[in-house]
């Protein structure tokens, strides 16, 4: 084949297409659909993908590719083809989509690089100038930006003395460690070693070492170690060609220091035994089937799968585990690495973009059969993939919020469909979506309905902070809770305080009834915006001012809501100064491993509370906690977003889970300002099955998923005019061009108005079928491109949207 189709590192709508490209003849053969090269792209250099080879080219000058960054594709064809798919169903450009599939440390980094045309010009360069070009014919320009000659540089480059070439890199390189090997005959050593003299000691002891051990090859360091020496000596063998050393590859592996305990199948309860046969059926028939396991928390799932793996590498084929990025705790990776050993890669971004990328490489080549990771593990160049798992399948984070905005569940669908293998969705607390499919047969139902050994669910309290205030207690913990925290930490049990801080002071609500603002056209709680004390509809655009008196019962304790972690810790010191307490949230965990040391210092019983935010209500299983509290149930409840009832009892339901795993029972008290709403009641009676048909009725009415699906056009311009107008006539355009059976709602101001200066308008499209959605959505992008090129017009397309903000 003699001409290459790539897809250039240039994000725009010209350039989201196939370049062709000459193969030089050194590399006919060699180049092969998947590889990344580095192609001439007008006056520079861009790092691009290879698709597809061809032997014709339909353009008479074609450049060729100056470089070749694979030795073997870095992109299956299987995964070529993935990213044809998303770029049809999330309308991304087609470098966006290949992009994402691989670790960061493959993504291309520019570099501008200054050369010295030729000899010739030396001595005529600006006397600013010349200084770095005496010794040398190129700089990088990284190094002049900083100096005071700028202007001069340019002005040479201009004259044509000096030009600019751009130099595209790998961001991260392979890790090598040097060793060092004997390089001659052991007789020849040991003739060498009797030669030695007293001043070259150390050249024998390095000589004996390696008569006594001819074949071996050692890391320098550990040789240096071992003979305690420096590396003089062994400098001196290399030269005389008595030693050879090389630059190995090693992996940076995260969890080298770790020792992982070998873990055995459990024999499996009935309920379990019973979920896990027809995905053993499908294993074995290479059968394509989504499973969906309902089971509650704490009721064996992650066994399951355990289990369902081996089968799945005892043919011979591999596996992928989603798990989301907050609970891919070191506790959960123990239990993969426990069973599984060194077949196992984790991909989180906890890892440095070096050890994603070591990780990445161990399962391109082959020499792991599992992956366990967060959301862009669903990618994994695995050739002979026979399952996937996703943990936790109703996590917002398996939805990517930037381009391609793919759900991960959609591609392991997907990739499933071409290898012909099941997905199994695992939750306590399903997703709308997938429990409806369930419902009509789509996924098969799984379901645990209770824990192992038949240990109860906790007893959940729940209690009004509405009474609290009335009977005078102005502190953010009801006596109950109080005394509940107070009992367990004189028994030596644990408690799990979780304080929700999504939706922080965004609502207003009054603090003696409970009543919360709403729009009244969307049953959607308004937001609080300081700037003119307004309350706002994201949905709709409704509009009212602050009110000064609760319009429910007149009270003036009425305000905007929020508590931060740290005045959590404060206030708790004050009330129960002998407690112990571990607090866990952004501040705490931001150093790398700082989540895992509080964590194993919580396991070791150094604290008698652990305090946090969503990063602590997953996953978590430690056999002491007997206590939950749950601060602010209502915090998400009132956020601007279709979703807030389900994301509530979801996190209730979740949060709870943590108590009472073991031998001692479990109890939660869940603190709120609306009791009686629904989420909270059914979460406080662990009734999911009430809960789904509630929410799905609400659903139906107010025409949300899983009944309708959504698409959201967010456009945003630093003028407020363009964005409104921009937004109007793309409202205006969708109307003309989708069928009458579509609701097209807005322009309205998103519901962040306002990011990074720039404001933000949206229009939000509900459909059930609609052929011409994606085309009139693409026309959108090609009529505006010119405009978010120059004119910093921004649009930005969600199918499915997770969220509304
Ligand atoms: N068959 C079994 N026999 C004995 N113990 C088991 C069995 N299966 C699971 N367990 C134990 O029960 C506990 C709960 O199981 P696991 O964590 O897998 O539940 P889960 O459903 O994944 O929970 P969650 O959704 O709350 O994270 C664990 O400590 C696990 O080791
Ligand atoms: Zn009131
Ligand atoms: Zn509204």
């Amino acid at each position: 084949m003699r001409f290459a189709s790539v897809i250039v590192d240039v994000k725009a709508m010209q350039t989201d297409r196939a370049f062709d490209y000459l193969i030089p003849d050194k590399w006919t053969g060699f180049i092969k659909a998947g590889m990344r090269v580095i192609v001439p792209f007008g006056p520079r250099k861009v790092q691009g993908f290879v698709i597809g080879l061809k032997n014709e080219s339909e353009f008479d000058r074609v450049k060729p590719i100056a470089e070749v960054m694979d030795i073997t594709p870095a992109l299956t064809k299987e995964l070529l083809d993935i990213g044809h798919w998303l770029t049809q169903t999330t309308l991304c450009f087609k470098i966006s989509a290949f992009q994402a599939m691989l670790p960061a440390a493959m993504k291309a980094k520019y570099e501008k690089e200054i050369v010295l045309v030729s000899d010739e010009h030396r001595p005529k360069l600006h006397p600013k100038v010349l200084p770095f070009f005496q010794s040398r014919r190129s700089i990088f320009w990284k190094d002049i930006e900083k100096s005071d000659s700028v202007k001069e540089f340019q002005l040479e480059i201009e004259r044509g003395a000096l030009e600019v070439i751009y130099q595209v890199k790998q961001k991260n390189k392979k890790k090598t460690q040097k060793y060092i090997t004997a390089n001659a005959e052991t007789a020849e050593l040991k003739k060498e070693s009797e030669l030695c003299t007293a001043q070259a000691a150390k050249q024998k002891l390095v000589l004996d070492y390696f008569i006594e051990n001819s074949s071996l090859s050692v890391p320098l360091q550990e040789l240096l170690l071992q003979l305690n020496i420096t590396d003089s000596p062994v400098k001196t063998l290399i030269k005389k060609k008595l030693l050879r050393e090389e630059n190995i590859e090693v992996y940076r592996d995260p969890y080298e220091d770790r020792i992982f305990k070998k873990t055995e199948p459990l024999a499996l309860t009935a309920e379990q035994q019973t979920a896990i046969s027809p995905i053993l059926n499908s294993v074995e028939q290479n059968r394509h089937d989504v499973f969906l396991m309902y089971g509650v928390t704490g009721s064996g799932k992650t066994e399951v799968y355990l289990q369902s793996i081996e089968s799945v590498l005892n043919q011979g084929k591999e596996a992928i585990v989603l798990v989301p990025e907050i609970s891919l705790t070191p506790q959960m990776v123990n239990r993969f690495k426990g069973r599984f050993g060194s077949l196992v890669a984790v991909l989180h971004s906890g890892l440095s973009v070096g050890e994603k990328y070591d990780e990445w490489r161990k399962i391109h080549r082959g020499e792991v059969k599992l992956v366990v990771g967060a959301r862009s593990a669903v990618f994994a160049p695995f050739t002979n993939l026979g399952m996937i798992i996703i943990d936790e399948e109703h996590e917002g984070s398996y939805k990517q919020e930037e381009n391609p905005r793919y759900h991960a569940r959609d591609v392991a669908v997907y990739r499933a469909k071409f290898h012909q293998c099941p997905v199994v969705l695992g939750s306590a607390t399903p997703s709308l979506e997938s429990f409806a499919r369930a419902g009509k047969g789509v996924y098969q139902l799984l379901s645990l309905k209770e824990r192992v050994n038949q240990r109860p669910l906790p007893q959940v309290e729940v209690i009004d902070m509405r009474d609290e205030l009335r009977s005078g207690n102005r502190t953010m913990f009801s006596s109950s809770l109080l005394e509940k925290l107070q009992d367990r930490t004189q028994k030596g049990e644990q408690s799990v305080l979780f304080l929700n801080k999504r939706g922080y002071s965004s609502f207003v609500m009054c603090r003696d009834c409970g009543c919360v603002t709403g729009c009244p056209h969307c049953d959607i709680s308004l937001t609080y915006h300081k700037h003119g004390s307004q309350l706002k509809c994201h949905y709709c655009g409704h509009e009212e001012s602050m009110p000064k008196v609760c319009p429910e019962c007149s009270s003036e304790h009425i305000r905007f809501f929020g508590t931060g972690t740290q005045r959590v810790e404060e206030e708790l010191a004050k009330v129960l100064p002998e407690a112990r307490i571990i607090r866990m949230d952004v501040d705490t965990t931001g150093r790398k491993g700082s989540h895992e040391k509080l964590l194993t210092q919580f396991g070791n019983k150094e604290a008698d509370i652990l305090l946090g935010t969503q990063m602590i209500a997953k996953g978590l299983d430690f056999p002491d906690v007997t206590l939950v509290g749950v601060l602010t149930a209502d915090t998400m409840l009132h956020l601007p977003d279709f979703r807030s009832s389900e994301k509530t009892f979801q996190l209730l339901t979740q949060v709870s889970g943590r108590a009472g795993r073991h031998e001692l029972p479990g109890e939660v008290v869940i603190q709120s300002y609306s009791p009686e709403h629904y989420s909270i009641q059914l979460a406080s009676h662990h009734d999911y099955d009430s809960f789904y048909q509630q929410e799905m009725l609400s659903r139906k009415q107010h025409a949300y998923p899983p009944f309708y699906y959504l698409a959201l056009v967010t456009v945003s311009h630093p003028d407020l005019l363009k964005a409104v107008s921009v937004t109007e006539k793309i409202a205006k355009h969708l109307n003309q061009r989708l069928s009458d059976t579509v609701q097209i709602l807005g322009p309205v101001a998103s519901p962040i108005p306002r990011i990074n200066d720039r404001y933000r308008y949206q229009c939000m499209i509900k459909y059930k079928r609609e052929e011409n959605l994606h085309a009139s959505l693409k026309m959108i992008i090609e009529r505006y491109q010119q405009d978010m090129n120059k004119n910093q017009l921004s649009i930005s397309i969600d199918l499915n949207p997770n969220t509304m903000m």
